[in-house]
């Protein structure tokens, strides 16, 4: 992936002067600066496709972040109440954090981990744009890094939330698009990485694991939930978590 000016040094890209250097020394996606903001983005050099960022104050999911919509949502009804005396949510696999937005939106403090070092420099990215307002003022973002091998912060949590890498079935062009270029950074999860990830956060100590999958797929590494939301396209398998009974 190149690099454009003005782009962290993130690992996995190389510096490059312009996209169409990018294009010309075959880069498949570049990292830059975009738009007013200078938000940190990522496109395909050679195609017109609008630039991808996070962006936790305005953007395509603005809608879906008003307090009043978030609560209605399925993952958030999945979570349930947060009781006083522990931490919110555990987000092992934030990817572009649109569900980590939509969880803080919804009154969830929210950690997030990420091991794809350009998916994280956009999280920072966005955090850093926010200052702290909107869903930004409950979102931390930890260390980059697998979460099966990170120092976590120590809890007790409300809940483990999962989002591995599944098939996509998106319908828009858009949804499409930006999928795509999450497929190319992220390997689907084979099913020794499924288990090694439903293992780690049933050791962290939280009350519930949440797990978002697609509606008609077996569940993460062939574990049987406590209990499951459906919703048109996705469902939410919700085990029970360490720190159930405190
Ligand atoms: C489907 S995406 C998550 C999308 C996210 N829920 C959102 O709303 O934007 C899955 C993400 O999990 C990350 N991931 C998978 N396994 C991980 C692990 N063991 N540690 C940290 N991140 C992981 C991948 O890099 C990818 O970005």
């Amino acid at each position: 992936m190149g690099r454009l000016p003005g782009a962290p040094a993130v690992a996995g890209t190389v510096p490059v002067v312009s996209p169409q250097a990018a294009r010309e020394g075959g880069q498949a996606l570049v990292l830059g600066p975009t738009g007013d903001s200078g938000a940190l983005s990522l496109w395909d050099p050679a195609d017109r496709a609008t630039p991808l960022s996070v962006d936790f104050l305005a953007g395509r999911q603005g809608y879906r972040l008003a307090a009043d919509r978030a609560r209605h949502e399925r993952l958030v009804k999945a979570l349930g109440r947060c009781r006083d005396g522990v931490q919110g949510v555990l987000d092992l696999t934030a990817g572009l954090a649109r569900d980590a937005a939509l969880m803080a939106a919804a009154g969830y403090p929210v950690s997030m981990v990420e091991r794809q070092p350009v998916l994280h420099a956009l999280i920072a990215d966005a955090l850093a744009r926010a200052q702290g307002q909107g869903a930004a003022a409950l979102l931390t973002l930890l260390d980059n890094g697998d979460a099966a091998t990170l120092t976590l912060p120590a809890g007790p949590w409300h809940a483990v939330y999962l989002d591995p890498m599944f098939p996509a079935r998106g319908k828009s062009a858009a949804v499409k698009q930006d999928l795509q270029w999450l497929q190319q950074l992220c390997p689907y999860p084979d099913d020794d990485e499924e288990r090694r990830l439903l293992d780690v956060a049933l050791t962290v100590p939280a009350r519930k694991v949440v797990i978002k999958r697609p509606r008609r797929a077996p569940p993460l590494a062939g574990r049987a939930p406590h209990h499951v939301l459906e919703g048109k396209t996705v469902r939410f398998d919700v085990h029970n978590g360490m720190a159930v009974n405190s």
